[in-house]
């Protein structure tokens, strides 16, 4: 299926036409929930994660056993500015390594029975230097977006988008302050492991995007194709085509929830049926999760990307939907009630 936007408005258009969750399977899940072998909201966040899944599968039991991963890999022209620990080259190299089933994500995938697709964005072509000028054409961004959109699985119980690209925690942190206002150095943090003066260079850079783009940052859309790269803009396509299939997603790190941040600001509500599988150490991914509206699964210090944050949590989904699809209830098992 051809992407059904071929303009940044027709996008726009999409994102205000989307799917809302099934009201009444949510129910019928929350009234087996309420009859399960357990004292009342014992099983606390699972409970709700299972109703939740529920409604957007439009199905009394939520099935969580085949989720999948995409994981989108972009070079960046502001990656030349000495904003990460590690050189460009590593995208395209970290891109094989995926292939060949040698990174985190694969063995988390493996882990959860999760499929994974890896899909490279012109990486011998990196976007424009956001500093200069905009990252990405009209056509470039929609290329990115149209890619997210079509890499999902129309099937898939639940989607995690995961990016792999040198120097895109300088994006993502434009991204966010662009949106959300704040200093460059609210929204810059560590990446791969810069040091001071790399972390100094990371909100330069911030500051003078802002400052070139200053007329287009109203448009989130716009925030997007001048300071975003095209694994973010692919993660954004991606997370609207599982809205329009009603397919529940698991949001990632500080990379992933920027993608997310667009659409959200470019539609309030097109994230309703995204869950935030995790906090990363990035420095800017709690602020940018409150913004969201979004209380993470999981916080365990990661700061990989790739989706891995995301993954791991399918596992804290996996284990929502087997208590609910798979528990007695007091009747079947002769239990008594409070
Ligand atoms: O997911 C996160 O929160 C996260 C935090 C720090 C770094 N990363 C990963 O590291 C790369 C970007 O870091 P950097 O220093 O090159 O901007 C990119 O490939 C991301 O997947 C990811
Ligand atoms: C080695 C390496 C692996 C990654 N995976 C996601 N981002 C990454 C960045 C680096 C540098």
């Amino acid at each position: 299926m051809t992407a059904p936007f071929p303009t940044l408005d027709s996008f726009r258009a999409v994102l205000a036409a989307q799917p809302a969750p099934d009201a009444t399977a949510g129910a019928a899940a929350a009234a087996r929930n309420g009859q399960l072998t357990k004292p009342p909201g014992s099983l606390g966040r699972l409970e709700d994660l299972a109703i939740w899944l529920a409604g957007w599968q439009s199905r009394e039991r939520p099935q969580a056993s085949a989720p999948q991963v995409v994981i989108f890999a972009g070079n960046h022209g502001i990656a030349a500015r000495g904003v990460s620990a590690f050189p460009p080259e590593v995208t395209v190299q970290m891109v094989a390594n995926f292939r060949h089933g040698g990174a985190a994500i694969n063995q988390l995938c493996r882990a959860y029975g999760a499929s994974m697709t890896v899909h490279a964005l012109d990486l011998d072509r990196p976007t424009a230097d956001f500093t200069a000028s905009p990252a990405m054409t009209e056509a470039e961004v929609i290329a990115a977006l149209t890619t997210g959109w079509n890499a999902v699985d129309p099937k898939a119980h639940l989607l995690v988008t995961g990016e792999m690209g040198i120097g895109n925690t300088t994006s993502a942190a434009a991204i966010a302050a662009a949106l959300l206002g704040g200093a460059p150095e609210d929204w810059v943090g560590r990446g791969t492991g810069v040091d001071d003066h790399g972390l100094a260079r990371k909100a330069e850079a911030v500051r003078t995007g802002l400052a070139t783009h200053a007329a287009a940052l109203s448009d989130p859309l716009q925030v997007l194709r001048c300071l975003g790269g095209r694994e973010i803009a692919a993660m954004a396509g991606a997370i609207a085509r599982a809205r329009s299939e009603r397919i529940a997603v698991v949001l990632d790190g500080f990379i992933c929830c920027a993608a997310a941040l667009v659409l959200e600001r470019a539609q309030p509500g097109a994230l309703d049926h995204c869950l935030a599988g995790h906090i990363s150490a990035e420095a800017g991914h709690g602020r940018l999760l409150d913004a969201l509206g979004k209380q993470p699964l999981l916080n365990l210090g990661l700061r990989l990307g790739e989706g891995s944050g995301a993954a791991l949590a399918l596992g804290v989904v996996q284990g929502a939907v087997a208590c609910h699809s798979g528990m007695a209830t007091f009747a079947e098992a002769g239990v008594s009630g409070a």
